[in-house]
């Protein structure tokens, strides 16, 4: 049996998404792991460049919910969310179903997504909810400072005598800290992703997302993310929602909710809007590009055993574009 999965990514955070509605049955928990292991490889081990991880689609029971995206990290865990995925996924449902505006269920919530302008030619967009937010140790899984219920903004000496930090699930957990220009690119990023995701570490047992934001000028930040189940990522989407959802909590002298935050990254740009309901729960929308690379086939057992000898691949000519937009980026500053 062929599988047919579409390369894809959102600000570079690269996916492979497999439909299983194109198989008689679905695949089980247990393939899908060894699949998304085996072709998330990097350097050459994996299918084609890699990625960092699989975004499941399958059919969805829920009222006014065109499908049902899961996430399967490139080391085959499974994780609650994905912000630059679910664009990728909603361009795929909304095309399918040729709707603009729709609900895709994830594995806590049913989330809006909605098409938008183009952001340059070729370079298809799209902006996605970001919710639950809590800061609930528990539910970010989190044991630090002599159990604290929530750390918003302090210091976790366990983890850095200098840095400030802020825990927040989105539903997916975040750790993020504001830094200057300096750390932001220095190892600190690596040696506390590294750490809080060893599978070891009392912090953070089942591992955490660690991002350092740096505010470049108002609404407008720069977000590195060393990502739980992948390691270093070009962008995050949940970890780009909550680092806005930190600036704006922590920087009310300057900005606001419902405002267009700038958000750049090493892969490319998204824009966020934070937004505080009429139950005072936060929620953000992420807009950002929803790239569709190449279409890829190969017999499902090649894949579960990591023979790519029979793989074909089909280019859609959408990565060209997005690398022109990107450059266009770095020529306008
Ligand atoms: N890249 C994603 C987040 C993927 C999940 C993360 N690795 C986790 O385990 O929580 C995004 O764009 O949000």
């Amino acid at each position: 049996m062929a599988v047919k999965m579409i390369k894809v990514h959102g600000s570079g955070n690269d996916f492979y998404l497999l439909d299983q509605t194109q198989f008689p049955e679905p695949l089980s928990d247990a393939d899908l792991k060894q699949l998304a292991i085996n072709i998330c490889k990097r350097d050459g081990a994996g299918l084609y460049d890699g990625a960092d991880g699989v975004l499941v689609v399958d059919k969805s029971e829920h009222p006014q919910v065109l499908g049902r995206m899961r996430v399967i990290n490139a080391d085959g865990t499974e994780a609650s969310m994905c912000g630059n995925g679910l664009r990728t996924v909603a361009r795929y449902l909304g095309t399918q179903n040729s709707q603009d505006a729709f609900k895709v269920q994830t594995m806590y919530a049913d989330l809006k997504v909605q098409a938008v302008d183009d952001f340059a030619k070729h370079v298809p967009a799209f902006s996605v909810e970001i919710s639950p937010v809590s800061f609930d140790a528990q539910t970010i899984g989190m044991h630090a400072n002599n159990e604290a219920a929530t750390i918003i903004n302090e210091k976790i000496p366990a983890l850095s005598a200098d840095l400030k930090f802020s825990a927040v699930a989105v539903p997916n957990p975040h750790l993020i800290a504001f830094v200057d220009h300096e750390t932001l690119v220095g190892p600190e990023l690596g040696r506390i992703g590294k750490w809080m995701n060893d599978g070891k570490n009392a912090i953070f047992p089942d591992g955490v997302n660690v991002s350092f934001v740096e505010v470049l000028e108002k609404n407008s930040i720069f977000v590195r993310t060393f990502e739980r189940g992948v390691g270093f990522t070009n962008a995050c989407g949940t970890a780009m929602s909550a680092s806005s959802l930190m600036y704006v909590l922590l920087h009310q002298e300057s900005t606001d909710f419902n405002q267009e935050i700038h958000v750049t990254n090493p892969g490319g740009m998204v824009k966020t809007v934070v937004h505080q309901g009429a139950d005072e729960e936060y929620w953000m929308e992420l807009i950002g590009n929803a790239t569709f690379v190449r279409i890829v086939t190969l017999p499902v057992e090649s894949a579960l055993t990591a023979d790519y000898s029979a793989a074909t691949a089909t280019e859609t000519g959408e990565q060209t574009a997005y690398e022109n937009f990107v450059k266009s980026l770095t020529t306008a500053k």
